[in-house]
């Protein structure tokens, strides 16, 4: 396993405060997938702009282990009225990161098609909705083939459809090896795309280390295909099995709980039929 960043004794006050946390020591692993949680004023979005390097800790140091580190930042507001279209924007933000313009045009276009932009491309920002604009934020951090990716609350405020339209996207960034470390309240969010979870305790200025939380229980969804194909299954991440049952038109899913909306959704949209949803508990 490859340490990417090592975080040593972190502590960080802003002028005229006590320690927001303390004496952080951990490293963090290429190809990894870390949450950071707590309560409102923990420090998750100031943990993350230090390890951006947005600002400095009070105490304390983050090492890159890799030479020419680059690290993607996605802060929680997009920023206020930008006039430009998602493609003037994507491409200013690329020279002003310095790629090169023939190769701006190639990754632009890659990441329009690759989070379903490329029809809004020449749409100004300013009109987009909230989510399109977090994808406009998350497009941008990647211009630079980031070796990190950092989020600070990617779902926050978003409805449940764009909400798991960017988990797709966040999953399959993870299954590509991209480290990526963010703040989080979502516990589908939780479940679905971390390998780690840091709990950061403000009170006391100390943290929990908790392995990511593995669900309980899984869904059980009975369906009446109609004998519609389930093509558009392939490729979901969460489903644990699917069989059919008595060779006929009634499948089973055994689907993990954080997709088992999303899934709902594509099934019913798709003119199945739900005959019987419960859960099963899981050892
Ligand atoms: N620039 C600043 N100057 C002074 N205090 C600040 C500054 N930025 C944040 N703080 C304070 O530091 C504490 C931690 O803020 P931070 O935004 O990092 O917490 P958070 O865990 O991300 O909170 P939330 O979940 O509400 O976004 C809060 O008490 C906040 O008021």
């Amino acid at each position: 396993m490859t340490t990417l960043i090592e975080v040593q004794e972190l502590t960080k006050a802003y002028p005229g405060s006590t320690s927001i946390f303390s004496n952080l020591t951990l490293s963090i692993n290429e190809g990894e997938s870390l949450a950071i949680r707590g309560d409102n004023g923990a420090g998750k979005s100031t943990f993350l702009k230090i390890l951006a390097e947005i600002i400095t800790p009070t105490y304390g140091f983050v090492k890159h282990m890799k030479s020419d580190m680059v690290i993607g930042y996605v802060p929680e507001k997009f920023p206020y009225n930008i006039r430009f279209t998602a493609k003037q924007y994507l491409y200013h933000m690329g020279r002003i990161q310095g790629i090169a313009k023939s190769e701006l045009h190639h990754r632009t276009s890659n990441l329009l098609k690759q989070f379903n932009m490329r029809d809004q491309q020449g749409n100004a920002i300013n009109t987009f909705s909230k989510g399109m604009k977090q994808k406009i934020g998350m497009m941008q951090a990647l211009l630079a083939n980031p070796d990190i990716l950092l989020l600070d609350e990617p779902l926050s405020g978003l409805d449940l459809r764009t909400q798991n339209d960017l988990e797709s996207i966040l999953y399959r960034l993870k299954t590509n090896g991209l480290t990526i470390i963010f703040t989080c309240h979502d516990k589908k969010l939780l479940n679905r795309i971390a390998d780690r979870v840091i709990t950061l305790n403000g009170k006391q200025g100390q943290l929990e280390y908790i392995s990511a939380e593995k669900p309980a229980f899984h869904i059980i969804i009975e369906m009446d295909t109609k004998g519609q194909s389930l093509d558009f299954l392939i490729g979901i991440d969460g489903i644990i099995n699917r069989e059919r049952m008595d060779q006929g038109d009634t499948v089973r899913l055994e689907v993990n709980p954080s997709v088992s909306d999303y899934l709902l959704l594509e099934l019913i949209q798709h003119g199945i039929s739900i005959q019987s949803l419960y859960r099963k508990r899981v050892l």
